[in-house]
């Protein structure tokens, strides 16, 4: 028999506890159907057999009509009583091997997956499909394993590589983070998922029908947004032996973009570089507010353009974790900054709460801060500093790491290099004296929070992106452009060493005009 073609997009699982008062089984599922869902498990636990099979039988009917295959949890005996179109199983239950002897050709195999190891037996026992989760904490199903968390998708999805079985995701999915997921659940191969699967946010709607129509527009806007380069690279590339004459034009222009634009930039810093941060996001043209308070940061999302998260003296992280949930909500520019994240567990533990819990747009640090996020030990740190030569091949290292983490990263040092996962930036712009003052790389996270500001374009009515605009030219501008500030700096008559250098860094970052910038550029494409 041919492999049917199955549309995974929005899976709806069913549970009537879910329902609404008053609200009727049938006329809800209904409702779904016609606001666009494309699969439809019946999942009733705590149904006896008798029961089940009368829902199962009724939904089967009803998807029918709509051309949408029904695929009932756990119970094959139930799916062949009804002609299912498929079953879906657990860890638990019957082995696809199994299920798939007793069930006719053709039928749909899904098995429930919460780790690599799952994942791998999925695809060599042939299943089908397979329902990676929990991706969030969710109530609809008590969990007896770990939460995937969206940054853990990626790494499940790539053991899809080479197969055909496809992939959703599910677990506390609905309107407000269902781009955050499609988003962030793609493998370091690009591979995405297939669809999500739904339960509360459509089974217990008063409006399943628009429920339902809401997912379907962001998957749609996601996918016609993100066709090619894993929805990284947001922008069109142009032809290789122009893209360095262009980008070179894009940086001085964002550069006036900073001071006609004047954007209001949210930042959360450390104590130590929160006056300079402050200063050089004036200097650049743009308005810094530095605020850290959870209760302000529905207001502060609104008003602010874009947000800097840095974890260098952290006290309390709950408005960060407030804060990046609001921007990404807003559509706006999220920047982090993972200050000697090496320094502390307790550090590490806040950077992977943070990053779980939003999505970041660009992630910057020093070789050593990197190493941590990445899980390499070739980097290192000591405090805040990085030390030592650093990564053999930086330019692999940010691209990877880039791809995994689903953001633009910024790689600093003598060298910077930054990438969106597709194209690599080298910047060989800077001087010494950069590294000699403190919190010269939280001014670059300020700076690229200005820039991103200015570099954002409206997401429109229906976002397929979590911010739109070229957030790679945007840190690529950050960065060089302070780095030429810090080299005219560093050649000023009345600089004698690090003391007199960070006003005149100051200075150079208000002075530099367009054409000074260009014409200093040292930039290439790896
Ligand atoms: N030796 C150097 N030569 C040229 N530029 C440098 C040098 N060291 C640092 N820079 C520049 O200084 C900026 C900060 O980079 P660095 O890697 O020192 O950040 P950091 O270690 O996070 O700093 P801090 O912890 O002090 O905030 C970057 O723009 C980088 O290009
Ligand atoms: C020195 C220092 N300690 C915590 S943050 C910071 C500023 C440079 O990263």
């Amino acid at each position: 028999m041919p492999t049917r073609t199955v549309d995974y997009s929005l899976y709806l699982v069913t549970s009537r506890a879910l329902l609404p008062p008053g609200q009727d089984y049938l006329e809800s599922l209904e409702a779904s159907l016609q606001g666009g869902v494309t699969l439809v498990q019946v999942r009733e636990k705590d149904a006896g057999t008798k029961e089940f099979l009368d829902i199962a039988r009724k939904s089967k009917d009803l998807c029918a009509r709509y051309g949408v295959p029904l695929i009932v949890n756990d119970r094959v005996d139930i799916a062949l009583a009804i002609e299912a179109d498929g079953v879906h199983v657990g860890q638990e239950d019957m082995p696809i091997q199994i299920v798939r002897s007793i069930l006719p050709p053709g039928s749909i195999i899904g098995v429930s997956c919460n780790n690599v190891e799952q994942a791998r037996q999925a695809v060599e026992s042939g299943a089908d499909y397979i329902g990676i989760g929990a991706i969030y904490p969710t109530a609809t199903k008590e969990l007896t394993q770990p939460i995937v968390t969206v940054r853990g998708v990626g790494a499940i999805l790539s053991q899809l590589d080479g197969s055909n079985v496809k992939a959703v995701a599910i677990g506390g999915i609905n309107s407000t983070t269902v781009l955050r997921v499609l988003h962030g659940a793609v493998s370091t191969s690009c591979r995405a998922l297939d669809g999500v699967a739904v339960v509360s946010d459509i089974v217990a709607s008063d409006r399943p029908e628009e429920a339902a129509g809401r997912l379907m527009q962001v998957l749609r806007a996601f996918r016609e947004g993100t066709s090619s380069r894993c929805g990284l690279a947001l922008e069109n590339r142009p032809p290789t032996d122009t893209r360095k004459t262009l980008l070179i034009d894009q940086i001085a222009s964002l550069l006036e973009t900073v001071r006609s634009r004047k954007p209001l930039v949210h930042q959360i810093t450390n104590v130590v570089a929160a006056t300079q941060s402050a200063n050089v996001t004036l200097a650049w043209g743009a308005s810094p507010i530095m605020a850290t308070a959870p209760e302000e940061m529905p207001d502060l999302a609104n008003v602010c353009d874009s947000l800097l998260v840095n974890i260098g003296t952290l006290r309390q992280t709950e408005g960060m974790l407030i804060a990046g949930r609001r921007y990404n909500a807003t559509y706006k520019p999220v920047v982090f900054d993972p200050v000697g994240v090496g320094a502390s567990q307790y550090r590490k533990g806040v950077m992977n709460d943070l990053l779980n819990a939003w999505a970041p747009t660009v992630i910057k640090g020093n070789a050593g801060e990197l190493a941590v996020l990445a899980g390499s030990d070739e980097a290192k740190s000591r405090g805040v500093d990085s030390f030592g030569a650093g990564f053999k091949d930086p330019a692999s290292f940010v691209r990877s790491l880039a791809r995994k983490e689903r953001c633009v990263i910024a790689l600093t040092g003598p060298k910077d290099y930054v990438s969106d996962g597709d194209v690599v930036v080298e910047l060989s712009n800077g001087h010494p004296l950069l590294g000699e003052i403190t919190g010269s790389g939280c001014i670059g996270g300020s700076s690229i929070a200005a820039f991103c500001a200015a570099a954002s374009t409206d997401p429109g009515p229906v976002p397929g992106r979590p911010v739109c605009g070229d957030m790679l030219l945007a840190t690529v501008a950050a960065i060089t452009s302070l780095n030429v500030a810090g080299e005219l700096a560093a050649a000023r008559a009345d600089v004698a060493g690090p003391g007199s250098f960070l006003p005149a860094l100051i200075d150079e970052i208000s002075l530099l005009r367009p054409d000074v910038l260009k014409s200093r550029l040292r930039l290439d494409f790896i």
